[in-house]
């Protein structure tokens, strides 16, 4: 199922914070959202949750179920990894669950609490999670955000497996060039004050990719270099800049 986003302004009160955003996911589609600190991402991941209205236009979004996955892994500390993954997916047997933290790699550890685990660990059961609820849209903000870089590449390689053994409509936001060139297929570039889309690139390449693959690379340079044409069309456009 898809995900559209057709001319869409979001003001908070008096404040606009988006304008005239149009993006498409297609079934099975990964779409990356790169944008400099407080441009609107996250604004624009309710929007696709449904928790945000649009002020203007119109926001399409599979009927179903949404998976999450945040920066951090919000994984209830008194709760066993199964018991947190079925907390959200209730109809989960203790099996099941565990089958999805082996997944996620993970085995033989659903009775272990998240204080057990590492960060990396503790992400990684959160990928767990959103996916057992079989979710028709799954969001990720920032998922490898808060991890080193060695960690970062783990996660990013264990969602290209996931995500090209179980395709799901997903949007990805992340401050990362390479996370987009490696898990999107398509990457839309927000800047601006309010935040308009300043480009959007269509990703070569089946997925999963190799980060040592020359057309990575290029990706990411073809990325930078949208990212600095945004900066200089739409000046102030973030915190950073
Ligand atoms: N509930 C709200 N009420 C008013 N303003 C808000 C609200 N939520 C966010 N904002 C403002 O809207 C703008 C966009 O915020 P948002 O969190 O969507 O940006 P972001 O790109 O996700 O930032 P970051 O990358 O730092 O997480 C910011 O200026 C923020 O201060």
């Amino acid at each position: 199922m898809s995900l559209h986003f057709d001319g869409v302004a979001l003001d908070y009160g008096a404040r606009p914070v988006l304008r005239d955003v149009t993006l498409h996911a297609a079934p099975g589609e990964v779409v990356a959202v790169v944008g400099r600190s407080g441009c609107g991402k996250s604004t624009l991941l309710s929007l696709a949750a449904g928790l945000l209205n649009p002020t203007r236009g119109a926001v399409t979004r599979p009927a179903g179920r949404v998976g999450f996955v945040f920066q951090d892994a919000r994984l209830l500390p008194w709760l066993t990894l199964r018991e947190n993954l079925r907390l959200v997916a209730p109809t989960l047997s203790g099996a099941q669950a565990d089958d999805w933290l082996a997944r996620v790699g993970l085995r033989g550890r659903g009775t272990d609490r998240p204080g057990q685990l590492s960060l990396g660990m503790a992400q990684r059961a959160a990928v767990a999670r959103a996916l057992a609820v079989q979710p028709e849209l799954l969001l990720l903000d920032e998922p490898a955000g808060a991890l080193d870089e060695l960690t970062a590449a783990d996660l990013r390689a264990e969602l290209a497996d996931l995500l090209r053994a179980r395709p799901v409509t997903t949007l990805l936001v992340t401050h990362h060039p390479l996370e987009a060139a490696l898990l999107a297929d398509q990457v839309v570039v927000l800047g601006g004050r309010p935040a308009t889309v300043q480009g959007t690139l269509r990703v070569p390449g089946a997925r999963p990719r190799d980060p040592d693959d020359p057309a990575v690379a290029g990706t990411m340079r073809d990325l930078r270099a949208l990212i600095a044409r945004a900066d200089r069309a739409a000046p102030g456009g973030g915190e950073a800049a």
